[in-house]
C-alpha cells in the first residue's frame, strides 16, 4: 500500500511523514493555503527519512515551468491536478501522478488514457484538499489497474482503513484528514499511515 501525505509546509513535517512512513510527501506548488515555493521545498528535500519520494502538486501551470521547478528542487514526481492533457503527461521531466476528479461515473473513463503514459491515477473529490469525500462505489465499476490507483479526497485515520477495503486501491492519500486546526498532526500522520498499512495486509 502506497500512503502519500501531501501538503507538507515545513521541514519538521517532512521529517516527521517520512519518519513515520509515508512514501510519498506531496508539496503544492498551485493557489492554496496550503501552497509552497521552489526556494523552501529545495532546503527542505533533504530532510526525508528513508526512500520516501517528494511529489510536486501543481494545477493547469506550463509543463516548461513545471520542469524547471523539478529541476531546481528536486522533487521525485509531479502530480498534474488540473486539466492537462496525456501529451502534458508525457512531456514531463519526472514520473507523473495525474489526478482525475470523479463526481459521475462518466468521470472514470478518462482514467486509462492516463494510466498508459503514468505512473499513478489519483481519484480525488471535486475540489482537492477540502477534506470532502467523493462516493466510492463509482470505483466498483474499476476492474483493472487499481494497483497504481491512489485514493483521495476525505480520508482520514478513521476511515482509511474501510475505504481501502471498499475499493481495493493499491494507494491513498490524504491531507485534511491528518491536521489539527489547519496544521499538519504527527499523531495523525502516525494514525492514518499504520491503519492504511494495516488495511492492505
Ligand atoms: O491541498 C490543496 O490545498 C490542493 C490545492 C490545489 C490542488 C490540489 C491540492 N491538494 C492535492 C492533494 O493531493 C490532496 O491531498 C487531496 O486533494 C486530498 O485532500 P483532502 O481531502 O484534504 O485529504
Amino acid at each position: 500500500m502506497i500512503v502519500k501525505i501531501c501538503g507538507l509546509t515545513d521541514a519538521s513535517q517532512v521529517h516527521a511523514a517520512t519518519r513515520l512512513g509515508a512514501d510519498l510527501i506531496g508539496f503544492v506548488f498551485a493557489k492554496s493555503k496550503r501552497q509552497v515555493t521552489a526556494e523552501d521545498v529545495k532546503t527542505w528535500i533533504p530532510h526525508i527519512v528513508g526512500d520516501a519520494k517528494a511529489v510536486g502538486v501543481f494545477v493547469n501551470q506550463s509543463i516548461d515551468e513545471i520542469n524547471k521547478i523539478v529541476q531546481k528542487t528536486g522533487l521525485d514526481y509531479v502530480q498534474l491536478h488540473g486539466q492537462e492533457t496525456v501529451a502534458d503527461c508525457r512531456n514531463c521531466l519526472v514520473p507523473v501522478i495525474k489526478a482525475v476528479s470523479v463526481s459521475t461515473e462518466a468521470d472514470l473513463d478518462k482514467i486509462d488514457a492516463y494510466l498508459e503514459v503514468c505512473e499513478y491515477v489519483l481519484i480525488d473529490g471535486a475540489t482537492p484538499g477540502s477534506g470532502q469525500p467523493f462516493d466510492w462505489r463509482l470505483l466498483e465499476r474499476i476492474n483493472h489497474g487499481k494497483d497504481r490507483l491512489i485514493l483521495a479526497g476525505g480520508l482520514n485515520p478513521d476511515n482509511v482503513n474501510h475505504a481501502i477495503e471498499k475499493t481495493g486501491v493499491g494507494g491513498v492519500d490524504v491531507s485534511s484528514g491528518v491536521e489539527t486546526e489547519g496544521k499538519k498532526d504527527e499523531d495523525k500522520i502516525h494514525a492514518f499511515i499504520q491503519s492504511a498499512k494495516e488495511g492492505s495486509r
